[in-house]
């Protein structure tokens, strides 16, 4: 059954929203302590929904300080792994009990369909949170090889204080990837939401409360990169950072861990994702199907996106012929319209980035436009361009937009060969009948995820995270994401029976 409303039913609820806005340290909201604000603005209506604490310096030292006082006495990560698994589970139901007032608050803050919010964005949130919840009862520390007179444990324990910095583009399923297995592994979070949406972050600190998570376990500091994500960065007193984000902001985070104590980092950047398709591939209707949802999907602004189609020139005018078709399907427009799969660029500079890309005068002299091309007013009008080259910008560049470039092959060979022409190995799909070629493939091409006549990131089971220039140190997702919060400690006993070898001599 759906759980979709109506038109009229989300416009009332955006009305009625009336969102916190300042940061939530300890288990109280705040404002900044320079009183400082930024205003939040729904980038489909232009208009202002809150004005929004700009934390800087000396609020982050106060989150790390109540985030390290939570973890040191105890409160949570001494908790019994069960007793957090259902707090845990709690928070899930809680949030699946304000589904719809989060749905449109994403909705309105980020310029997302609310079909997606609703049917993807919060069901996705509330199973990453189940997920982590439900394993951390479930798993066993090791004990290494060794005689009888000696044990040695090999344990699991939080890895202390996490800084989790978030993008604006699933605001509320990434704060669940990273802090459903931090929370889960007994750490305590400070989250630090993209400064274009901060207010499903906030609602959901508020819900953690509510469900059981202890003050200071759980923090919200709202704000921008350089003021509020670089002292996170660069404090010596927090212990990991999780971030998703650019190439460039994820370089950043390693200097200022390099330049403070050493946090252990981990990235999930951009990506160039290339779906393959070869002449043997099987219902190219639904392959067409695939490839227009992984372009056009939350507007393209998807690390995964698949924004390059590599296809064998053997079946593509029949392969592009069902693209274009499905293409059309895809109705853009107000954000809170359930009929609209594509809403609006998160903000302008976004939307002018992404409308760069449509000059055709930029990307080469034999580029064809195949459908949209257009951009106005906040929203850019699905595009596929044919004849792109691996020199062009449009084969090299992340977009984060609706824009798929197509290249043409003659060979898997040639194939796998543009596909790893990139800097980023983030995600790709290969669509083929012959078993030998697929699994050349996915074996071939340097990226974290690899589907085989599907496409998707996976779910909450499987790791997500990059090759190359998309990610470093870690993973999201699955049972790698709960080890990554945690630290390994060796603990060695000695059981030698002195009284029997003193004996014996
Ligand atoms: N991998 C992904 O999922 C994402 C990739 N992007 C890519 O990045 C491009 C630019 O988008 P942005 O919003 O500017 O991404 P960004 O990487 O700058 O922002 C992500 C997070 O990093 C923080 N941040 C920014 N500058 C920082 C700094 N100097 N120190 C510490 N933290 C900082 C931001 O406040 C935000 O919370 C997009 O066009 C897209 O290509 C953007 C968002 C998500
Ligand atoms: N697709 C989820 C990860 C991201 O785009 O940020």
């Amino acid at each position: 059954m759906s759980d979709l409303l109506t038109h009229d039913e989300y416009k009332a609820l955006a009305e009625g929203l009336t969102p916190a806005s300042t940061s939530f340290v300890d288990g109280s909201f705040r404002a900044a302590q320079s009183g400082a604000t930024f205003d939040s603005i729904n980038p489909a209506t232009g208009k202002r929904l809150a004005k929004v604490a700009a934390c800087d310096a000396a609020d982050v030292d106060y989150a790390v300080e109540k985030a390290r006082m939570a973890f040191d006495d105890g409160r949570w990560r001494c908790l019994h792994p069960s007793a957090r698994k259902d707090v845990l589970i709690k928070l899930a139901k809680l949030i699946k009990r304000n589904r719809h007032e989060l749905a449109v608050m994403e909705s309105v803050d980020s310029g997302k369909p609310i079909r997606d919010c609703a049917t993807i964005d919060l069901p996705e949130t509330i199973n990453t949170i189940i997920w982590h919840a439900e394993a951390v009862d479930k798993l066993y520390d090791q004990t290494a090889p060794a005689g009888e007179d000696a044990m040695g444990m090999i344990v699991r324990e939080p890895i202390g204080v996490v800084g989790a910095v978030l993008p604006w583009n699933f605001p509320l399923l990434m704060m669940a990837w990273k802090i459903a297995p931090a929370l889960a592994a007994g750490c305590s979070v400070i989250v630090k939401p993209a400064e274009q949406t901060s207010l499903t972050a906030l609602r959901i600190a508020e819900l953690a409360m509510e469900a059981g998570v202890p003050r200071g376990v759980l923090n919200v500091i709202t704000g921008d990169g350089p003021k509020t994500g670089a002292p996170l960065g660069l404090h010596p007193d927090v212990d990991m950072v999780s971030f998703t984000g650019s190439t460039e902001t994820g370089r950043l985070f390693l200097k200022y861990a390099a330049e403070s104590n050493l946090k252990k980092i981990v990235l999930e950047c951009g990506g160039k994702n290339p779906a393959i398709v070869m002449d043997d591939a099987e219902d190219l209707d639904l392959v067409a199907e695939h490839v227009v949802n992984g372009a056009f999907w939350n507007m393209g602004e998807n690390c995964s996106a698949t924004s390059r189609l590599i296809v064998h020139e053997a079946i593509k005018d029949d392969l592009m012929r069902h693209i274009l078709a499905h293409a059309k399907e895809w109705h853009m427009g107000d954000p809170l319209d359930p009929k609209n799969h594509l809403g609006c660029m998160i903000d302008s500079e976004h939307f002018g980035k992404v409308a760069s890309y449509l000059d055709t005068s930029e990307n080469g002299n034999n580029i064809v436009t195949l459908c949209g091309g257009k951009a106005a007013d906040g929203y850019v009008e699905p595009t596929i361009f044919d004849q792109v080259t691996s020199a062009s910008r449009l084969a090299k560049e992340e977009i984060f937009g609706p824009v798929l470039g197509v290249m043409t092959v003659t060979s898997i060979d040639e194939a796998i060969a543009l596909a790893n022409d990139t800097d980023y190995g983030l995600a790709a799909s290969v669509y083929t009948t012959n078993v030998k070629q697929a699994m050349r493939a996915a074996r071939a091409i340097r990226a974290g995820t690899v589907t085989v006549n599907c496409y998707g990131e996976g779910d909450a089971t499987t790791p997500f995270g990059g090759y190359k220039q998309s990610g470093f140190g870690g993973r999201d997702n699955g049972i790698h994401a709960h080890d990554q919060y945690c630290e390994v400690k060796t603990i060695w006993i000695d059981l030698t029976d002195r009284a029997a070898s003193d004996a014996v001599n």
